[in-house]
């Protein structure tokens, strides 16, 4: 076991060292570690136990230098992922972290949009591109912002690779995290930010339905394999609660995205309601995470348990 922490919600958070093992070993290791927990003494109340893989580090590699990358992906386009990038990195943001974001989603660039960026051209140095500073605390660069409106970026595989590096080798002067909102899927955006720029851990987004979750879990494969740890999985759009009669219900189920990590291992980070405000809201470019309410303390809570998970 690499260590145990204890979050500011109280939940205790153990941290496994499980490099190398395939997810039905670390599945394994979780449940025993569970189950000798659960066979401790029952009068001593642990609360909330959470469990975080880590691929195994050597211990004498010198401490990574550089903001530490966090690439938010999902297995098919649509599910929110972006939604997610930008408001995880505003309530980071929120919680003190220095934070930037790279909206690597360089066939669909929505990031200036959700950040109200639109308008603002990045600068550079020395043909370093320098981010922009949004209204939100995060600093950002998008592809959006280097292409003309509504021009589509139909580059082939080299040229966006190209791109990606650009955007990532830009100068971030001194952030502690680099959120990186990915393209969906397994192609070349994300095998180059894989092996290019092997980021710290990757966030799965996923909606509940099953069609989604079988795409999650061919992501969380992929990152598995490239040794990129999964720090958790978020649960979008789960549940609809009627803005008019307050009547709650599940248009695509719920539960599914929870179900799925605990089966292969790894934290669920939370779930996000589908609800008319973060889309209106969202398109506005006023992100939900930026707000108050319940909307805001989901976000929050994202944050808090991603943090809980790679302190
Ligand atoms: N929880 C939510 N409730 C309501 N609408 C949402 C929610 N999450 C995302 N959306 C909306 O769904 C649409 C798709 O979201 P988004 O662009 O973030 O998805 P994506 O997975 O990044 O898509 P793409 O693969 O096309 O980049 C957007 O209109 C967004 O506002």
């Amino acid at each position: 076991m690499a260590g145990v922490r204890v979050g500011a919600t109280g939940a205790v958070t153990l941290v496994l060292e499980t490099g190398g093992m395939d997810a039905p070993a670390r599945g394994a290791l979780e449940r025993d570690v569970r189950a000798a927990l659960a066979d401790m003494d029952p009068g001593l109340d642990l609360g909330e136990i959470r469990v975080a893989h880590m691929a195994e580090r050597s211990g004498d590699a010198p401490a990574p230098k550089g903001p530490r990358l966090i690439a938010v992906g999902s297995g098919k386009g649509g599910v929110g992922k972006s939604t997610l990038s930008a408001n995880l990195a505003v309530a980071l943001a929120r919680k003190g972290r220095r934070v930037g974001l790279v909206d690597a989603d360089i066939y669909g660039p929505s990031q200036p949009r959700l950040l109200a960026a639109e308008g603002m051209k990045p600068k550079a140095r020395e043909k370093q591109l320098i981010p922009v500073d949004t209204a939100f605390g995060v600093s950002m660069l998008s592809m959006g912002q280097l292409v003309e409106p509504g021009k589509a970026i139909a580059w082939r595989g080299p040229m966006a690779a190209g791109a990606l590096t650009q955007l990532m080798e830009a100068d971030w002067g001194d952030i502690d995290d680099l959120v990186i909102d990915l393209p969906p899927g397994t192609g070349d955006v994300q095998l180059t930010m894989i092996q290019k720029f092997k980021p710290a851990g990757a966030v799965i987004v996923s909606t509940p339905q099953d069609l989604a979750l079988i795409d999650a879990t061919r992501a969380i494969a992929f990152f598995e394999k490239a040794d990129v740890p999964v720090l958790g999985v978020v649960e979008n759009m789960a549940g609809y609660v009627c803005p008019h009669c307050g009547e709650a219900s599940d248009p695509f189920g719920t539960g599914g995205a929870e179900a799925e990590a605990k089966r292969l291992g790894y934290p669920f980070l939370g779930r996000i309601p589908l609800a008319i405000d973060i889309r209106t809201a969202s398109d506005a470019g006023r992100p939900p995470a930026a707000g108050e309410g319940a909307i805001a303390d989901s976000f929050a809570g994202l944050a808090d348990r991603l943090l809980e998970g790679v302190r």
